[in-house]
């Protein structure tokens, strides 16, 4: 069996009166491509934002590479926190900055690199992330919706990350530049050894990126399983989900994994 990575355990958040998730347990195991799927509003992003430590949770455990990341603090969290990349919606760039800029700023943490390194290492992951080398130059203004998702995933990848969390990476994006950022999510998840965690309304990034999916409904989530286990499940939501019109539709374009 496959080494867990995250493990969320009887998670409960809330902002004041509103609980959002309660008793909600997920693992994403390494290797994977984990969907994280469900209706507007059901928590999907502050479930990737207290993941990575930003939002407390109210009760439960978050665990990753086996540490309670609550229980973290200093040093050891700031080491923790190297070993992931979170590609936030909309990319989250500074816009004072240029795209190598942007990118050198989570490598500014890494003690001993000197400044040439740090911009070299910075233009590889803007390569990776299927960048042209001008890119490195421009502002995030200066650049398309599909170019600054790019950018923001090369900040992500910017210190080696084991686990990357992606919100939302095709949103916005045309048809064309949305399946070529399916295919770079799983390119780079080969190349890099990488987990990662993804949540998407994009029905065609589950059929050509996810191993698993996880949805989340009910304040928990409600099932975990691969797409074709998805088609079997017994819930108004979620047969709706991958069964409706959309649903056929990516089906048909045939990009599906399985
Ligand atoms: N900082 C906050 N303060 C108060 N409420 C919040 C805060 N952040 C999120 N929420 C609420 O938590 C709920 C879940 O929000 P979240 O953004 O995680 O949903 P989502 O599933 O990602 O939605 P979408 O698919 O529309 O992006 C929403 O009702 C939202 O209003």
């Amino acid at each position: 069996m496959s080494e867990n990575l995250i493990e969320v355990r009887g998670l409960r958040t809330q902002f004041g009166s509103h609980v959002v998730h309660d008793g909600l347990d997920l693992d994403l195991r390494r290797g994977e491509i984990l969907g994280v799927v469900g209706g507007s509003g059901t928590g999907k992003s502050v479930l990737l934002r207290t993941i990575v430590g930003l939002n407390p949770p109210a009760a439960g455990t978050v665990r990753v590479f086996g540490q309670d990341v609550t229980a973290l603090h200093g040093a050891a969290r700031e080491a923790l926190e190297r070993r992931w990349g979170v590609m936030f919606q909309g990319g989250a760039l500074f816009s004072s900055l240029t795209v190598r800029e942007n990118v050198e700023v989570p490598l500014r943490a890494v003690p001993g690199l000197s400044p040439e390194t740090r911009a070299g290492l910075a233009e590889l992951k803007v390569s990776m992330a299927g960048l042209p080398w001008n890119a490195n130059d421009k502002y995030p203004s200066d650049l398309s919706g599909g170019m600054r998702k790019r950018a923001g995933l090369a900040r992500a990848l910017a210190l080696d990350p084991e686990i990357v969390f992606l919100d939302e990476p095709t949103a916005g994006l045309d048809p064309i530049g949305a399946d070529a950022f399916d295919r770079l999510i799983v390119e780079l998840r080969d190349a890099m050894d990488l987990s990662v965690f993804l949540v998407t309304h994009d029905l065609d990034t589950l059929h050509a990126c996810c191993d698993r999916v996880a949805v989340l409904a009910e304040k928990r989530v409600l099932v975990t399983g691969t797409m074709a286990e998805m088609l079997k499940v017994d819930h108004p939501w979620v047969h709706e989900y991958f069964h409706g019109p959309r649903a056929r539709a990516a089906i048909a374009t045939g990009r599906s994994k399985e």
